[in-house]
Order: C-alpha cells, then structure tokens, then sequence
C-alpha cells in the first residue's frame, strides 16, 4: 500500500535539513511557494518533480547560496547564507551546470574553491596525488591530473565536479542532475560511492529526471509540485506508478500504452537519400523516410548517427550523396545546408542546447518563433513583424508543451533546464514542418513533457508529415516509433519496425550482435549502396539454439573469449537486463566487419535496487 507521509516520524537518522514554508520568487515567478522538506542524516533522499517545478531552487537553498523570500531553513543547525559557509559546515553540491573551467589542469579544477580549506594543510604535490587518486577511483580509470580539463570528454568533466565534492568527506551532498552526463557503468560507481557515504552517516540529496535510477538508489523521495512540495514517499513506495501519481496529480501512468510500434499508412515519401556517406570512410547507402513514419534513430556514442540526422536537416555537409526532401507541389528539393532545409520546411531539434540551441540574450518568445521573423512580416519594404500571429504560434507551443514561464519576455535562461529545452522543441514545431528531425531532445524533460512530446509527434506524422527522432534511450521509442535505424561503422547496421522492434534487439543490434536484416527489407527502404558485409548474411541465416535469449559475441581475432569486462547498459522498462547467454560464439568474417563488438557482461538488480554479481544465467 502507498503511504504519503508529509510529516515525517521515523526513528532512523537526526534531521540535518529542515526547511518549513520556504517562499522564493523571480519576479512574478513563484519558483518555492511555501515549500518544506527535511532529510535525515544517512539517508539518500531525492526530490523529484516535473520541469520548473522548484527542484534545483530548493537543492540551491539547502545548498546555502539562495536566500529565500519567507520560511525557514535550518541546515545542521544554522542558516549558511553564502558558499564559503555552507563549504565550512560541510555542505557540498554538485550543480546541474557541469561546471569546470576548460583551460585550467584537472587538479586546479578540483580543488577550485576549496584553498580556505586546504592550502595552509595541503602541499601542491599531495594535491596532485590526491586529485589523481579520487579521479581514478571515481571514473575507473587513470586520469593525469595535469591535462587541461577542455581536451577531456564531457564523462570526465561530470567526474571532475563529482571530485570537487568529494575532497573532504561531506555531512550533506547534493547532486543536482549530476549523473545526467555518466553512461552506465560510471552511473553504478557513483552510486557505490553515495550508498558508502550515506552508510557513514551522510545526507544526500539527489535530483533527477531518470526515474528508474532513482527508484533504485533512493531511501526516500519528497515530491514537488508547482513550487510546493505534495508528498513524500518511504522506500518501498519509491514506485514509477507512484512518483508520477504524485507529480501528475492525477492516475496518468506515463507510459505509451501498447508496446509495438505503430504502423504508418501512407506509402508517399516524404524524403530520400542516395549513395549517402556521413563520413569519408563509411559505406554508402541509399534511404527513403515515407509520410506518416516516426523513425528512430539509434546507436552507440559515435556511430555516426549523429552526423545521419544531421547531414539530413541540413545541419552538416554530407561526405558523398545527396538528401532530397520532397516539397509541397510534389517535386524533390535538394538539402545541402540549413538554409535549403528550412526553406523546404525540415525543421531541427538539437538536444545540445548550449552548444546549437539557444540564444541566451534573447527572450523565450524570441527563442521560440524567431525562425518565423521572416516568414510573418508584412507591408513591403518598411515590413513589420506580425507580432499578433507570431503570439498566437508561442501561446499554441507553449501549451502544448506544458512551457511553465513567468512573462514571454523574460529571458531565456531565466527558464529551467527542462523548459529551455522544451522552447527549442516549440521552435521546431512552430515552423510547421513537414520533416521534423529531433537529436536526442528530451534529456532534462521530465516524464509527463515527454509524454505529451511522443503524443505531439505521433499526431504530427499522422496528419502525413514525418518525424525523425535519435534518442541515446532506447526506451522512449516503444510503441512511438514506427521503425528504428540502428547505426554502426557510420552506417546503418539494422533496422527494425512491427513485432520486431523490442528494446532489447535494439540494443544487440547498437553492439553489433544482430543479424541486419532489417537492411535486406524492402519496406525499410535502406539499401546499401556497397555490397553488403558477408558476414551479416552468415549470422543472419543461423538460428542460434536455446529458448532463453542469446547474443551472438563477435570478438576481433586478437581478443581473448573471456567476456567478463565490458559492460551491457541494461534493457529498457526498469531493473530487468537484457537475458544473455554469456559464452561467446565467435564468428571470424563478422568480426572483421565489425570491429568495434565487445564481449559483454550482464549487470542485474534485484527489486531492491542491489546488484546481483553474476547476473542471470
Ligand atoms: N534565476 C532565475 N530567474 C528567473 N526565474 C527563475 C530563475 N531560476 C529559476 N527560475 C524559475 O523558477 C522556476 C523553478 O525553476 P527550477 O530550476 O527550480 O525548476 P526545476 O524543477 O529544477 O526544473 P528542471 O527539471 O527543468 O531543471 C521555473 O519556472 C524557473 O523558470
């Protein structure tokens, strides 16, 4: 049975966090409105809520660096009113920002901000040894603490503000969307490290939209919603079923209700591409998107799938080929750069909103419709924006999209991090396109905005336009997309739509474990403009034994059969893995064709969150 406690009264842990009707406002924003939460001492609590709804607010309060409206704030005790106090009683936050500075050594990064804490105790050589051993511990790996933090990947960056953190062993952590840039097996040493913490006696507080990492690490949760907190739940009540019951305020459940995909009807192409090479070293390949299809796009990090979307938005330049998108009166118009795609209505969604998105010194509403500029001005060579329409467009997306803003003509950054997000996928349907192309867009939004983006974009396809949507969560595209493109070797590698598309042959085909048939289908429209790799063929026409599942293990000749090291991210829907059959059965030609397959490791958890070493068998 789910029991909301709103009042706390359980025997474990002092209460080091108490904060009771917390009011904070930006303008005539009410980010906390009457908030309160409390944490125990040796407890991982998290706070969890839709987009805007207070979250980092409350973690910047807590943290000692936002001073409130109204309410109180008792942290261990006191009430730190600037970073150097709150660093003194032993407070440490890692901010959703990942926060370093590029052109400093991993180790002047660590310990920035600390020398009131340790340049009288610490020589600059144990720093370096100490910089050197924390970053190892945490990322795996050894790292030199001299190598200027901007030639790092951003994983690394993520583990340099994790370190910052954990210089000293801290009485309260908190870890804003801190895990948001650490791929599987980083995610799993960081929560090693918090169950430690929390086991000495720590508070953490952790705020995150990956609600199946959370229901795993978390002791408890507080909810938030619309500045206000409305409910706590204990560990056992830590559900998905429940935490969005909770941030809804309503039974939706969040999910896409069946789970094969849908099928498009129509037949019309919407866009091609011939004898297309993302790269100079990559086969070629020819690719038909039809009306109606929400394609997904898929692979691990640097397949190429990337540059794919982008080469087709007109993003990027393609090595060789060309994409057509077919125009309104029924030609076929070249796309070669952004210029040709939205002229012929190709809108792009970048998930990277730092780096092609947003244009901070503008407002939300400029953000928004300022592609439409143009398209909306009126009245000849004196022409003047229609800003009627232009409004009418923002008040249509911002709706839809569940936007929470205070005025339009606020900043764009004064947005949280989800809404910002949520802005640029405004813009993107504001064009009215007729190809949407999404890369990976909805990290940061919370569960119910993607809800209702999956249900925009289904409709989207369904009034004949089409949708391409690459996602590094596999997850979202179940019963949303209507087929997904596997990449790998900068080229399509698999291809799967109907009964056949499941998370977990989705992710086989991203390490190179599936057969590729999906490429031999005609209703893929994929066909390799090279001659096709022998050795998919030989996979593909011998079934492999056994009624559990089982992944063929390709290794690389000069690889030992040993598949003990490597890590598979486990498949979609919650705690459950991928069921592999680790014995590897190597197979000489395939392996040639893709070097990059790995043997893999299953990684299970029980319904308690903890690990079961060995996984299944
Ligand atoms: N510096 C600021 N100036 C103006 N408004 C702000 C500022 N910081 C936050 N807000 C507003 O306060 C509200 C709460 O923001 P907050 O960042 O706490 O939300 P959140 O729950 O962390 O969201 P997300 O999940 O998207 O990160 C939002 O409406 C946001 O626009």
């Amino acid at each position: 049975m789910t029991s909301i406690a709103p009042e706390i009264a359980q025997p474990a842990g002092r209460e080091t966090i108490l904060v009771r009707g917390v009011k904070k406002y930006f303008g005539p924003t009410r980010a906390l409105d009457g908030a309160s939460f409390s944490a125990r001492a040796g407890e991982i609590h998290a706070i969890v809520g839709g987009n805007g709804c207070g979250k980092s607010t409350m973690a910047k309060v807590v943290s000692g660096i936002l001073p409130v409206d109204s309410g109180t704030v008792s942290i261990l005790g006191e009430t730190p009113s600037t970073p150097a106090e709150s660093r003194a009683l032993g407070i440490s936050t890692v901010y959703q920002e990942v926060l370093v500075a590029d052109e400093s050594s991993v180790v002047d990064n660590i310990f920035m901000g600390s020398d009131r804490l340790f340049s009288k105790t610490l020589s600059q050589d144990r720093k370096v040894a100490r910089a050197a051993e924390l970053m190892e511990e945490l990322s795996g790996e050894p790292i030199d603490p001299h190598a200027l933090v901007g030639t790092l990947p951003l994983g690394l960056k993520q583990w340099i503000t994790i370190a910052r953190a954990l210089l000293s062993e801290p009485k309260i952590l908190i870890l804003d969307e801190s895990s948001a840039a650490l791929d599987f097996d980083s995610t799993e040493r960081l929560f090693a490290r918090m169950r430690a913490l929390r086991d000495r006696g720590t508070t953490i507080l952790i705020v995150t939209h990956r609600i199946a990492e959370l229901v795993r690490i978390s002791d408890r949760a507080t909810v938030f919603r619309d500045g206000r907190d409305v409910g706590v739940l204990e560990k056992a009540d830590i559900t998905e079923k429940n935490l969005l019951r909770l941030m809804t305020g309503d039974d939706r459940s969040g999910g896409h209700g069946h789970a094969e995909a849908p099928v498009p009807t129509n037949s019309e192409r919407a866009m091609k591409a011939r004898k297309l090479a993302v790269w100079p070293n990559s086969k070629p390949f020819d690719f038909d998107l039809r009306r109606g299809e929400v394609l997904g796009i898929a692979g691990l990090d640097g397949q190429g799938q990337d540059a794919f979307v982008r080469v087709l938005a007109g993003v990027m330049s393609a090595s060789q080929g060309m994409v057509q998108v077919a125009s309104r009166d029924g030609s076929w118009q070249p796309v070669r750069n952004l210029a040709e795609a939205v002229a012929n209505k190709v809108a792009y969604v970048s998930g990277d909103r730092k780096r092609e998105g947003i244009f901070a010194s503008l407002s939300i509403f400029e953000n928004m419709v300022m592609p439409l500029y143009r398209e909306k001005k009126r009245g000849g060579i004196l022409g003047f924006i229609d800003r009627g329409t232009l409004s009418t467009l923002f008040k249509r997306e911002a709706d839809n999209l569940l936007i929470k803003f205070g005025v339009k003509e606020d900043r764009i950054t004064s947005l949280s991090g989800g809404n910002q997000q949520k802005v640029l996928i405004g813009r993107g349907f504001a064009m009215r396109p007729d190809v949407i192309i999404l890369n990976d867009p909805a990290r940061g939004i919370d569960v119910g905005a993607k809800t209702e983006l999956y249900r925009h974009l289904r409709n989207y396809a369904e009034e004949g336009r089409a949708v391409i949507y690459l996602s590094s969560e596999i997850e979202e595209f179940l019963g949303f997309a209507t087929r997904v493109i596997v990449f790998r070797d900068g080229a399509p590698f698999d291809a799967f739509d109907g009964r056949g598309l499941e998370p977990k042959r989705v992710l086989e085909a991203m390490f190179g474990q599936t057969g590729g048939e999906g490429l031999a289908s005609a209703t893929f429209g994929l066909r390799p403009g090279a001659p096709q790799a022998s050795g998919m063929a030989a996979a593909s026409a011998e079934p492999l034994p056994g009624d559990g599942v089982r992944i063929r293990v390709d290794m690389p000749a000069d690889l030992k059969p040993n598949p003990v090291s490597q890590v598979l991210p486990h498949a979609a829907g919650g705690s459950s893995p991928a069921a592999v059959d680790p014995s590897p059965e190597i197979s000489a030609s395939h392996a040639r064709s893709i070097p990059a397959a790995k043997p893999i490791r299953i990684v299970e958890f029980g319904e308690n969150g903890v690990r079961i070493e060995g996984g299944r068998r």
